[in-house]
C-alpha cells in the first residue's frame, strides 16, 4: 500500500530523516515511537506532503507521491492526518466541519454528505454534538470530530501524529478508545504516541525511531519486551508501563509489590509518589478482590515521562460493572481512601472488557 525508499529530510544543515524505508500493507496498525525530536513527525508530514522530502522516494498504490504530476489533494484524500491540535474550523458547526471536505473535494451533494457525517459522528460517540461548534466541545471530543472528519473524506490510511498529546490526562483514553475501534474496524494507520500501553495493544508492529532511521522495527512484544538494540532498550526501559495479572484470589500481593517498587525505581519516582502508588493498588486490588474467584485481573501502571502522570489501569473480562461504584460496596472505606489518592477515576466498558483507570494525584 505504502512503499518508502531511502526517504530523507533536511533543514538547512539539520538532517532530520537520514534515510527511511518502509512498506505498509493494507489493515496495518503502525506505531511510530521514539524519543522527542527524532523525526517522527517530519516522516508523517513528509508522507502525506506537508513537508517535501529531500531525497528517496515514496509510493502509495504505485502513485509517486514526489512525481510533480501527482495530484496532491487526492493523495491527501486516501491518506488523510489528525493532528495534535485538531485544526478544527471553529467558525462551523461540528457537521459542518465533517461535510466540508467530502462536498467541496470529493463533490458530494450536501444531503449525502450530512448523512453520511452524522453516521460517522455516531460512530465516535458525538452526534448529538452536531450543531455544537467547537468551541464548546471538550479536548478529547474536539480530537474526535477531527477523527470524524478525517474519515467523512473516506481515507485508506489514516495517519496520526500524536493525537492525545494536547489533551488532559483524563480525556486521553476516549480518543484512544476510538482509534482502537478503527483499528478494530481493519483501518490502515501509521500513529506516532507517546502512549506506551496504547501502542504496545494497538499495534501489529511498532518502530522505535532514533538518529533519522527507523532504528529497530518489530512486533509490539519484540519492540517492548526483547528490544535488540542498546538505545532502545534504554528508550523502553525508560518509559516501560508495568504489567501484572492476577489469576487467584490468592496471589502473591508481596511479590507484585516488589516488582512495582522495582517499576518505580527504574522510573525514579519519589518515595511519597511510590507509597501512594502502592496504597492505591491495594485498595483497587482489594475491592476487585472478589472477582478473582471467576476472572482474572489485568493491572497496568502507566508512567508518562512527558505528562509526568502515573495511571492505573484494572481491567477484567466478564460482566458489565464498575465495583468503584458506591452502591455495589459494603462499606466506604476503601473507596475513600482510593478517592483521596486519585485524581480521576474512569470507568470504561471497552470491547467485553471492563476498564478502571485510576490517575494517581500529583504530590
Ligand atoms: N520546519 C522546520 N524547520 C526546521 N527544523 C524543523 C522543522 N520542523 C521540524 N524541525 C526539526 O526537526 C527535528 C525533528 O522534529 P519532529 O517534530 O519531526 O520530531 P518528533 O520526533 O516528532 O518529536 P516530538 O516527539 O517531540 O514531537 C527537530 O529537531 C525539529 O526542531
Amino acid at each position: 500500500m505504502i512503499k518508502v525508499h531511502h526517504l530523507s529530510k533536511t533543514y538547512g544543515d539539520l538532517t532530520v530523516l537520514k534515510d527511511i524505508s518502509l512498506t505498509v500493507t493494507k489493515g496495518e496498525v503502525i506505531s511510530i515511537i521514539g524519543p522527542s525530536g527524532t523525526g517522527k513527525s517530519t516522516f508523517l508530514r513528509c508522507l502525506n506532503l506537508l513537508e517535501q522530502p529531500s531525497g528517496g522516494s515514496s509510493t502509495v498504490d504505485g502513485i509517486d507521491l514526489l512525481d510533480k504530476k501527482s495530484d496532491v489533494p487526492k493523495i491527501r484524500q486516501r491518506m488523510n492526518m489528525v493532528f495534535q491540535s485538531f485544526n478544527l474550523f471553529s467558525h462551523l458547526t461540528v457537521l459542518e466541519n465533517l461535510t466540508i471536505g467530502p462536498i467541496k473535494l470529493l463533490g458530494m451533494q450536501r444531503g449525502e454528505a450530512e448523512q453520511k457525517s452524522l453516521e460517522i459522528l455516531k460512530l465516535v460517540g458525538l452526534a448529538e454534538k452536531a450543531d455544537s461548534f467547537p468551541d464548546e466541545l471538550s479536548g478529547g471530543q474536539k480530537q474526535r470530530v477531527a477523527i470524524a472528519r478525517c474519515l467523512a473524506m473516506n481515507p485508506e490510511i489514516i495517519l496520526f501524529d500524536e493525537p492525545t498529546s494536547a489533551l488532559d490526562p483524563t480525556m486521553v483514553s476516549e480518543v484512544l478508545a476510538v482509534i482502537r475501534r478503527l483499528a478494530k474496524d481493519g483501518m490502515t494507520m501509521l500513529i506516532v504516541t507517546h502512549e506506551m500501553a496504547f501502542a504496545r495493544d494497538v499495534s501489529n508492529r511498532v518502530l522505535y525511531m532514533d538518529e533519522g532511521l527507523i532504528y529497530e522495527e518489530g512486533t509490539p512484544q519484540q519492540i517492548f519486551e526483547q528490544p535488540q538494540k542498546e538505545k532502545t532498550r534504554a528508550f523502553i526501559n525508560r518509559i516501560r508501563s508495568f504489567n501484572y495479572r492476577i489469576s487467584s484470589p490468592d496471589y502473591d500481593l508481596y511479590a507484585m509489590n516488589a516488582e512495582i517498587e522495582q517499576f518505580c525505581e527504574r522510573q525514579i519516582l519519589p518515595r511519597k509518589t511510590r507509597h501512594n502508588l502502592l496504597l492505591l493498588v491495594e485498595e483497587l486490588l482489594q475491592i476487585h478482590n472478589p472477582l478473582l474467584a471467576t476472572t482474572t485481573l489485568d493491572l497496568t501502571i502507566a508512567y508518562s515521562e512527558k505528562k509526568e502522570t502515573i495511571e492505573i489501569i484494572l481491567e477484567h473480562q466478564g460482566e458489565t460493572g464498575n465495583l468503584l461504584d458506591k452502591k455495589r460496596l459494603p462499606d466506604e472505606l476503601g473507596l475513600n481512601i482510593i478517592t483521596h489518592l486519585a485524581q480521576e477515576i474512569d470507568y470504561q466498558r471497552v470491547d467485553a472488557t471492563n476498564r478502571v483507570t485510576v490517575l494517581l494525584k500529583k504530590d
